[in-house]
């Protein structure tokens, strides 16, 4: 008979299973992974001074959560942009697991496509048939990394494999003894044997060192030949600290710790496997596995690229080059049919770009700022690296919407177009760009804005033109003075000008004003050359002040610089015209 209370429970649990969706008031479904019980932890006072050896595994643990897996020539391309990266360790595969994966590891050795100073690492299951397809397949290399793996953790101790801890414990010790067994069939290579307690992180502590000693006991590493231990987060399940702690515990409890590397292989489930890896070196591992751009299993491997880059901006070496990022991408996202998501740790498509004004002004102070020098220490603001040291350009740093201010427009006007806007007159642009990308609710291109400037200041021919202008030195009983004569044209009447004045400037604006025609005074006025060679030309501003107090900017090119400045006047006042009638 079933009790009420038993039938209330089960009627919960249906309603809970039915509509899906979290569980509500307590969690009981999860519970938080107990502390690792480590009163002396030395990690956290520790900092990363030192590079790990890296091992990439984007062809083994990236390829195998790829829905559909690398060719045998993908796999070549990629295993060749891993070698040029600088990766002296690479898991080639799971020879075992298909025939792409065993004919791509003959081709690398009977083409003798791995360099003598690159180790590559195959790994296999602890079965029989396993491991020695595996040495099939290693045949004639000089060098390699056997990896043996089996899962360690309680959950598949009892669901996987059905065993106790003795039973698991076998399994690793068998698999040992036969790849040691096997290693004198192949005396023309080096063996260097990995093993991995699989789901480590998940598995109680003094039970990854019991199994991780028994493998030990039966391989007999010493100092000159190392055994690689690499204790894996499999799958993440808490904070970073508690791996940390596991791996300080690990290190400390080991008998013989100088014989053996002991290798980091984070995955990214709680998206902290960066900050894992990085808490691992500090608690003292020497190596780290992991993946180009985190591909791997469910949300990924950890990305190397990430732990190096961030080692590289606290100013130690990585030794591995990520100089031209975008070809890397390119060959990843070929080979893997993967995608660099936009926000994604340096590589991303926008992550060296600023939308938004007070992050691009800063950025354009701190790159003005900035002289290049080898040594000069990089500190421009929103921009953690120098984007060039990755292959990345300028241009795209600073792109301009709604959200942007005066800063980034007059960095885009200057960076593509070559217009160093006076101060005053970023103002009074980027207001009008602002309004642009406001009405337009979208980015606004390079182009775009400079299609803006032109058509704001540089083509404003009515209702004043210029048909001719010439001034010169008044004479030797004025020689401060000048004299200009204009041809101007208003409203399609034609006027004959002159005036005199301190400079060519002040003469056409006192002619203009002398023959009533308008009435300003010149604020302001800058020019530059605009490009150099046979076709330069100069770049006039010029701010005018009407009666009103009101200032508007005009600016003008030419091939002369007066006839720059003459044009500039005019685009001013006919801005004028355009506002206030
Ligand atoms: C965390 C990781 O990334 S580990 C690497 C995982 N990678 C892969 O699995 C990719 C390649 N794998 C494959 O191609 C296949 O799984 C193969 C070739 C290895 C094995 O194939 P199959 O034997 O057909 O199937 P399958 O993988 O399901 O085998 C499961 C059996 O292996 C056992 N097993 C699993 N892992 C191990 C291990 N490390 N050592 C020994 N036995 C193991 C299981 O207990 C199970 O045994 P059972 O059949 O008695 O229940
Ligand atoms: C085999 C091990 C190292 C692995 O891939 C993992 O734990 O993710």
């Amino acid at each position: 008979m079933i009790s009420d209370q038993m039938r209330n429970t089960q009627v919960t649990k249906t309603a809970v299973n039915r509509h899906g969706g979290m569980q509500q008031g307590s969690v009981m479904k999860y519970r938080a992974f107990p502390p690792i019980e480590l009163p002396e932890r030395q990690w956290p006072s520790r900092s990363i001074t030192t590079a790990p050896t890296w091992c990439s595994v984007d062809l083994r643990d990236g390829n195998q959560a790829l829905p559909i897996p690398m060719s045998v020539e993908e796999k070549l391309k990629l295993f060749d942009l891993l070698v040029s990266v600088g990766f002296k360790e690479i898991e080639v595969g799971f020879p075992s697991a298909s025939q792409i994966e065993f004919d791509f590891i003959r081709r690398l050795v009977d083409e003798n496509r791995i360099p003598d100073d690159v180790t590559v690492q195959v790994i296999t299951q602890a079965r029989e048939d396993l491991i020695r397809r595996t040495f099939e397949s290693i045949q004639g290399m000089k060098k390699v990394i056997i990896h043996l793996y089996n899962s360690t953790s309680p959950a598949q101790r009892r669901l996987v494999f059905g065993l106790d801890k003795a039973g698991i414990i076998d399994i690793a010790t068998r698999g040992t003894q036969l790849i040691k067994d096997l290693v004198p069939t192949i005396p023309e290579t080096q063996v260097i044997f990995q093993y991995s307690p699989e789901s480590f992180a998940l598995t109680e502590i003094d039970f990854s060192l019991e199994i991780c000693e028994a493998v030990v006991d039966v391989w007999q590493p010493t100092p000159e030949a190392k055994i690689i231990l690499n204790l894996p987060e499999t799958v993440q399940i808490a904070t970073p600290n508690i791996y940390a702690d596991q791996i300080e515990w690990f290190c400390r409890h080991m008998r013989d710790r100088k014989s053996a590397i002991i290798s980091l292989h984070t995955h990214n489930d709680r998206g902290t496997g960066v900050a894992t890896t990085e808490l691992g070196l500090m608690a003292g591992a020497e190596r780290v596995e992991g993946t180009l751009f985190g591909n791997g299993e469910r949300t990924g491997n950890v990305d190397i690229i990430t732990v190096a880059l961030n080692m590289y901006m606290q100013g130690i070496n990585p030794h591995l080059n990520f100089g031209d990022i975008d070809a890397i991408r390119a060959v990843y996202e070929e080979c893997t049919r993967m995608q660099v998501p936009v926000r994604h740790p340096y590589s991303g498509e926008l992550v060296f770009t600023a939308f938004s004004g007070s992050h691009q002004d800063a950025i354009q102070k701190g790159m003005a700022a900035w002289d290049g020098a080898p040594d000069a220490l990089w500190e421009v603001p929103y921009l953690p690296i120098d984007p060039k040291d990755i292959g990345r350009t300028y241009e795209a740093i600073i792109r301009i919407n709604s959200q942007s201010g005066k800063g980034g427009v007059a960095y885009v006007m200057e960076n593509e177009f070559g217009f160093q806007l006076p101060k005053a007159m970023r103002v009074e642009f980027g207001k009008i760009i602002n309004a642009i990308a406001d009405a337009r609710g979208d980015e606004l291109t390079p182009q775009q804005i400079y299609d803006a400037f032109e058509h704001e200041y540089l083509q404003r021919t009515s209702p004043f033109s210029l048909e001719a202008f010439h001034a010169e030195k008044a004479g030797a009983s004025s020689p401060d003075e000048v004299v200009c004569r204009a041809r101007v044209i208003l409203n399609g009447e034609l006027y004959e000008l002159s005036g005199s004045g301190n400079g060519p400037i002040d003469a056409f604006v006192r002619a203009l004003n002398q023959a009533s025609l308008a009435n300003f005074t010149v604020r302001s006025y800058t020019e530059h050359s605009l490009n150099h060679g046979s076709d330069a030309r100069a770049v006039a501003y010029l701010q005018i002040e009407t009666s009103s107090g009101r200032t508007f900017f005009g600016a003008a090119i030419a091939t002369n610089i007066e006839q720059a400045s003459i044009k500039a006047v005019l685009n001013a006042v006919n801005r004028v015209q355009a506002t206030m009638g």
